[in-house]
């Protein structure tokens, strides 16, 4: 079978890519991540300037998956674009991850974007949970409308958002409202790791994380069906648009299941973290077994087609 896809009329071997935050921080995670058999890779969501994040411990891998709470560390958006100034676009495509603090250092970082006239491909972040003070936009539904408004017209070019699960229809029928007033805005990613879960060590009796008395981001098995649903609702909502499918990826059946919702790309996070970069070659390896056994050779064969009972 082969894996070869398409994203915004650009080709890809294959639709398996890292989910921004992970293995995609510094120059040489990134350079690992194309050195890998992804098929593309997003950089780690940035802001104006350089921050260190918040205290450790901030991660913790758990039987089912992580919670994170990093506080946004990361190089300050320029360390990026000269990543994106020197990348091989021929070899796989790069977004870049943008998480301004407020709609004016967005529209800082997504104007000096446009004006590197990069082949990139801007995944602006309107879901980080574990900024203390700064509730993410995602959630304040009259915010990213004003965001998506700017930033649409700032930066003319196709671009995409990256969004919190949601978790009621009239939340997916009011972001997809949203969502489908744009028509630059390309693609969707779904979904951000759900917010301000709280993981109890029982011998301890504590908190895993420092940060936030211990809330944090949830990853991992914990996350698949939220995941698969916010692919498949905003897949429905929004058929002019792209769809990237991120959450729970562990298998080449849940990239199946992935791509089966609706999804084009499918992003993998909490699994990356824990196995590396060659990851991609399993989940490959896997994807490819599952589709000769249900005789599919491309994608787009089954993409899109999830059956309801
Ligand atoms: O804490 C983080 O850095 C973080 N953690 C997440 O789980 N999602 C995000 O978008 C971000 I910006």
């Amino acid at each position: 079978p082969d894996l070869a896809t398409s994203f915004l009329e650009q080709p890809l071997d294959n639709p398996l890519m890292n989910a921004a935050g992970v293995w995609c921080t510094l120059a040489a995670q990134l350079d690992a991540l194309v050195e890998s058999s992804a098929g593309a890779l997003v950089t780690k969501s940035c802001t104006l300037s350089r921050r260190d994040g918040n205290a450790e411990p901030r991660y913790r891998a758990l039987p089912l998956g992580s919670i994170n709470s990093m506080g946004l560390p990361n190089e300050g958006y320029a360390y990026y674009l000269d990543y994106a100034a020197c990348h091989d676009y021929e070899r796989k495509p790069l977004f870049v991850s943008v998480s301004g603090l407020s709609l004016d250092d967005n529209l800082t970082i997504v104007a000096a974007l446009r004006e590197a006239v990069l082949p990139a491909f801007l995944e602006l972040n309107l879901s980080c949970p574990n900024v203390e003070g700064k509730p993410q936009p995602g959630y304040d539904f009259e915010a990213m409308d004003q965001f998506l408004a700017e930033v649409a017209t700032a930066y003319r070019r196709p671009f995409g958002v990256k969004l919190p699960p949601y978790f009621d229809f009239v939340h997916f029928d009011t972001a997809a409202e949203i969502l489908n007033r744009y028509d630059n805005l390309a693609f969707i990613t779904c979904i951000n790791s759900i917010g301000n879960g709280l993981v109890i060590d029982t011998d301890s009796e504590s908190t895993v994380i420092r940060p936030k008395d211990g809330f944090g981001g949830l990853g991992g098995d914990y996350v698949l069906p939220t995941a698969l649903a916010n692919v498949n609702a905003f897949y429905r909502r929004c058929p002019g648009k792209t769809i990237i499918g991120c959450g729970g990826v562990q298998t080449g059946a849940h990239v199946f299941q992935h791509l089966l919702a609706g999804a084009t790309l499918v992003q993998v996070g909490t699994a990356l973290h824990e196995e590396g970069p060659s990851i991609f070659d399993r989940l490959q390896h896997e994807l490819r077994e599952l589709m000769a056994k249900k005789g599919y050779s491309r994608i787009e064969e089954f993409r899109g087609r999830l059956k309801t009972l």
